[in-house]
């Protein structure tokens, strides 16, 4: 999986790959240009377009110096920005100046007029994860000015102004989309920095995996491509019982709806059998709205044990009797996922967290984080409130959002890269209950079913929003399920 190395390990990392492979740093920066402009080919909406690169003075400027030379190759218009006397900027910026073609214009940011037309696009090269202080002088005066223009902008490896690990101070580069290198830099994954970033893409420049892991500090980006060996293989002499008995528990009286999506969420990721425990009222709501749906009595729950997998929380209400979760958390001796209401219960009664079995996935949107840890101030400090939690009492802590994070009991984060914001609609959580219910129930370990799980939810999300937009709602994630399955291979 791919790791997130921190900003101040990345020139480490670059010295040690150009050593190991016997190549040089302008070579790193070449290959670091040509993805960038593959990508940029890619895109359809930037062809023939005029193109204005502003380059500061370290390597994030060198890259932006090689980006103007292959995409002047391309015969586009290509307008060269720079910020500071060629001979102070970084080796490889001057190694890559000396390279330019007459036909890339060249301007000193003094003797620019800004005449920028809206149908140009502004790449920004200004600073990248070498940024050490908050932007000012000529630098602010630049990008304040370019964040006015109504044209495409892009980052090259992160927006100028934007810290690599830590939170934005002043002013930042507005871009609609940023293009990263290798790997994306942490502070790109903060909510904070949602409004510069744009679309993130993550462009690769050839360093494996297994090489930035060296670097890496326990931070990893989930991506299509980790999916398919997470998955368990079944053949056709599987039977319903291999694919796992689940019991959901919930669905308080006028909110058996969020029960209804969380076991039909369940049986679409693969569960053999669905059991729904809910208010005796309800009942007759859940099955007729999910005939698969098997409805649990109280004494079915004496012998817990039977159950691959019990998922908590979806519409529960918080009129429940204690002594029933007190005693359910201390009977069964697996993992249980706990969402909704499940965790408003544990925040108003933290005593009971120490009952909750080891392994066990607790999945708060931020808020209910909030109500069970405190308050917090911003993701930084959300983010290592997450990690103490998961690593005190050994749980995995799924914080959802855009780049849901999992925080495990062994300190790692993972992040997520499915979904979308068409996907922050009601019952969206309930879904994201059932699916990691299901693959704890089919056997996957508490890691790989929390990683399939809000993967599969992120991409069903993406392939319901496809039409809906705007219009997505819960069912309509569900019914992409399936799907997610057929887009990633897996049978
Ligand atoms: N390893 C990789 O994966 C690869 C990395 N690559 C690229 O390299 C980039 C990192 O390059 P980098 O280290 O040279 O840092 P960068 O961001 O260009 O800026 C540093 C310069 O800015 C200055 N400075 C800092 N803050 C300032 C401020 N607020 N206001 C004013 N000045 C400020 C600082 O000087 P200072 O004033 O602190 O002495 C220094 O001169 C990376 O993001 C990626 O794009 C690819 O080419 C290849 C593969
Ligand atoms: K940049």
């Amino acid at each position: 999986m791919l790791s997130i190395i921190p900003g101040n390990k990345v020139s480490e990392l670059d010295s040690s790959y150009i050593l190991d492979q016997g190549i040089t740093s302008w070579d790193l920066m070449e290959r670091a240009a040509i993805s960038f402009c593959s990508w940029f080919k890619g895109r359809k909406n930037f062809e023939d377009k005029p193109v204005f690169i502003f380059s500061g003075p370290g390597n994030n400027g060198g890259d932006g110096v090689a980006i103007a030379r292959i995409l002047a190759a391309f015969h586009l218009e290509v307008n060269l920005i720079v910020f500071d006397a060629i001979d102070h900027c970084s080796k490889d910026f001057q190694i890559n100046y000396k390279k330019l073609p007459s036909t890339v214009k060249v301007f000193k940011i003094e003797d620019f007029d800004f005449r920028i037309d809206v149908h140009a696009v502004i790449i920004d090269g200004i600073f990248g994860v070498g940024i050490n202080r908050p932007l000012e002088g000529k630098f602010k005066e630049a990008i304040d000015r370019l964040n006015t223009f109504d044209c495409q902008k892009i980052a090259i490896d992160i927006p100028s102004g934007i810290p690599a690990d830590g939170l934005l101070q002043g002013s930042a580069f507005r871009a609609d989309y940023t293009v990263t290198f290798q790997f994306p830099k942490l502070s790109l994954l903060f909510p904070e920095h949602g409004e510069y970033t744009g679309e993130i893409f993550v462009a690769d420049i050839g360093i494996q995996d297994n090489f930035l892991e060296k670097f890496a500090s326990g931070k990893y980006f989930i991506q299509q491509r980790d999916m398919r060996p997470l998955h368990k293989t079944f053949h056709k002499f599987s039977h319903k019982g291999d694919f796992g008995k689940v019991l959901l528990i919930g669905g308080s009286k006028g909110k058996v709806g969020a029960m209804v999506l969380a076991s039909t969420a369940a049986l679409r990721t693969g569960s053999g059998l669905v059991h729904g425990f809910i208010d005796e009222s309800e009942r007759i709501i859940l099955q007729t709205a999910a005939p698969e749906v098997m409805v649990a009595f109280k004494e079915e729950l004496e012998n817990l044990a039977k159950f691959d997998a019990i998922g908590i929380g979806p519409g529960w209400g918080l009129n429940v009797d204690l002594k029933f979760y007190e005693s359910l958390l201390k009977n069964y001796k697996k993992p249980i996922v706990i969402d909704a209401d499940g965790i408003n219960l544990l925040a108003s009664h933290p005593d009971l967290i120490q009952n909750i079995p080891q392994g066990s996935i607790l999945t708060p949107h931020i808020k209910e984080f909030e109500r069970l840890t405190g308050n917090v101030s911003n993701h930084v400090e959300r983010l290592q409130k997450a990690k103490d939690f998961a690593v005190e009492y050994g749980l995995f802590l799924v914080l959802k959002g855009a780049y849901t994070s999992i925080s495990c009991p062994d300190g790692k984060q993972f992040f997520n890269s499915s979904g979308n914001q068409y996907m922050a609609t009601a019952g969206s959580g309930d879904v994201l209950t059932g699916m990691i219910t299901s693959f704890l129930g089919q056997g996957y370990t508490p890691l790989n079913a929390t990683i399939c799980g809000v993967f599969h939810h992120g991409l069903a999300g993406e392939l319901a929003s496809f039409e809906n937009k705007r219009g997505t709602i819960a069912s309509d994630i569900i019914k992409c399920i399936p799907k997610t399955y057929l887009e990633l291979g897996i049978d």
